[in-house]
Formats: structure tokens, C-alpha cells, sequence
């Protein structure tokens, strides 16, 4: 069942001549289903994150809807899309956007916190993401304390304490190095398969989208074609370099 639906998303940035606009995004129509762990791939500057910003109301597109769990986003006033957003979906982004001043432990509380959710709730809660991600010894320490891939295990855990329909993930492994990608991309697919929640995610890194079920390739802001895995991974791997060639642009990360 669809959880996200987009319909002919145009977004036109800046001027009102042509001259001046630039057309990134041209009639972009995309439906994830439920439990769906996908991938956004394309050039630079073919309109992932604008694409992404659409789809998780952190911008308003020029034309066209969006539609998640029935609800269109267009319709909610400022504050209901700003409540809907902070209940119903996790942000997850490459520079970990962690606070230096909170512990581990406060930085994955916070959301719960503006919930004002009980401490008990959100000790458990802490405790139990913790214990997923494998990050349970990091608790007390600060940020600047515990490393890059520990940082985005705790972006995670934080995106995920109210138990978000879906997670968007811009660049998750972006300041990652292959290891600690690797475990970052595991953490998606443990919250898919044990939590069902979709996650929906932009990357360069071909690596990274080969964890994925499902690939979507943009290029000059409309959608390209889409692959979605069958047999290994590696197989899979090898079938989005194959489209990425058929791409072009830029170079991709391995
Ligand atoms: N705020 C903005 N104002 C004007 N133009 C913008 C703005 N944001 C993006 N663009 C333009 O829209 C197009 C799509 O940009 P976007 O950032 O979505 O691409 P992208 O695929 O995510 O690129 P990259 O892979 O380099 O991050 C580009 O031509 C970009 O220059």
C-alpha cells in the first residue's frame, strides 16, 4: 500500500521569467509503498534534495501534491504540517546535525522531550535504540566524543523515537567512511525489517544504494527509470553502476 504519493511535482526556483528560473524538478510522479527502503540517484544538480525537501514538506513545490498516509501536505496550515512532521517523520542527514551541548543519550530523548513524553518512556525508549544500534556504551559521552559512525547511529535513533512513518535520509554516509557505511546502511535495513518503517533516502554512494530494495534514478529533474533488487546485492550493485553509466554526470562513489 502507498504510504507516500507524489503527483507531477514541478518546482521552478527564483525569477518569474524563464530566464532567470531554474526548472529543478519537471513533473516528478512517485509512490513508495509502505515498509519500502528506497534509494534517489542522479546527477549532481538533477534535483535529488529538492526532490526530497518536496516529499517530506520541508519545501513547498510549485506545482503538484504530495500525499502521505492520505494526508496532503498543501492542505495542513504552518503548524499542522510542523506537528505532522515531527510525529509522523524522521530526518536523517549527512552531517549528523547532532548537539554538541546534549549526551548521546539527551540527543536521542529530544523529540520525545518536545512530545513531553515521560521520562520513563523516553529512559526506555533511549535504552532499547540504543541497544538496536549498538550504541549503548556511547550513552553518557558527548558528541565530539564518540565517532562519525557512532554520531549517525545516534541521528538514527533520534529520527526514530516517535516512531516515525517514514525516515528521509539525505547523504546519510556522506562523512562516512566504508565501514562505518556499511553499518549505517545495516541500521536501515534492521528499522525496515523489524520496525517496518520505509525509508527513503538521496545518495552518491553506490554502495549505500545497493542495501536498498529499490532504486529511483533522476536525471533533469524528472525520473529517469527504476530498478528494484533481486537476488545479491552485489548483483544489485552491479545493475545500478550499469544505470548509472546509461546516466551520466557525475562520478558516483563506490
Ligand atoms: N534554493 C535554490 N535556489 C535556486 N536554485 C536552486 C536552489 N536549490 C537548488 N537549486 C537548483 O536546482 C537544481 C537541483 O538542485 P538539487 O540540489 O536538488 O540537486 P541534487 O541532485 O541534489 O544535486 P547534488 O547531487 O549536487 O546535491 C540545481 O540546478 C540547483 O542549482
Amino acid at each position: 500500500m502507498p504510504i507516500l504519493e507524489a503527483n507531477t511535482i514541478v518546482k521552478v526556483y527564483g525569477g518569474s521569467s524563464e530566464e532567470g528560473a531554474t526548472r529543478a524538478l519537471d513533473g516528478v510522479s512517485l509512490s513508495v509503498n509502505e515498509g519500502e527502503f528506497v534509494a534517489i540517484m542522479g546527477p549532481s544538480g538533477s534535483g535529488k534534495t529538492t526532490l526530497l525537501n518536496i516529499l517530506s514538506g520541508i519545501d513547498k513545490p510549485t506545482s503538484g501534491t504530495v500525499s502521505i498516509r492520505g494526508t496532503e501536505l498543501s492542505e495542513m496550515t504552518g503548524d499542522e504540517l510542523a506537528l505532522f512532521r515531527r510525529r509522523q517523520l524522521g530526518f536523517v542527514f549527512q552531517e549528523f546535525n547532532l548537539l554538541d551541548s546534549l549526551t548521546v543519550k539527551e540527543n536521542i530523548m529530544l523529540p520525545m522531550v518536545l512530545e513531553k513524553k515521560s521520562a520513563a518512556e523516553m529512559e526506555s525508549k533511549a535504552k532499547s535504540l540504543a541497544d538496536l544500534f549498538d550504541i549503548q556504551s556511547t550513552l553518557d559521552k558527548y558528541p565530539y566524543q564518540i565517532s562519525g559512525g557512532q554520531q549517525q547511529r545516534t541521528a538514527v535513533s533520534r529520527a526514530l523515537t516517535n516512531d516515525p512513518a517514514i525516515i528521509f535520509a539525505d547523504e546519510p554516509t556522506g562523512n562516512l567512511d566504508s565501514k562505518a557505511s556499511a553499518v549505517i546502511m545495516e541500521s536501515f535495513e534492521k528499522i525496515v525489517a523489524q520496525l517496518a518503517t520505509t525509508v527513503l533516502l538521496v545518495t552518491h554512494d553506490v554502495f549505500a544504494a545497493s542495501y536498498c530494495q529499490k532504486v529511483v534514478f533522476i536525471k533533469d529533474g524528472m525520473i529517469h527509470s527504476s530498478i528494484v533488487k533481486k537476488g545479491s546485492r552485489k548483483e544489485f550493485l552491479d545493475r545500478i553502476m550499469d544505470h548509472l553509466a546509461v546516466l551520466g554526470g557525475r562520478s558516483y562513489d563506490l
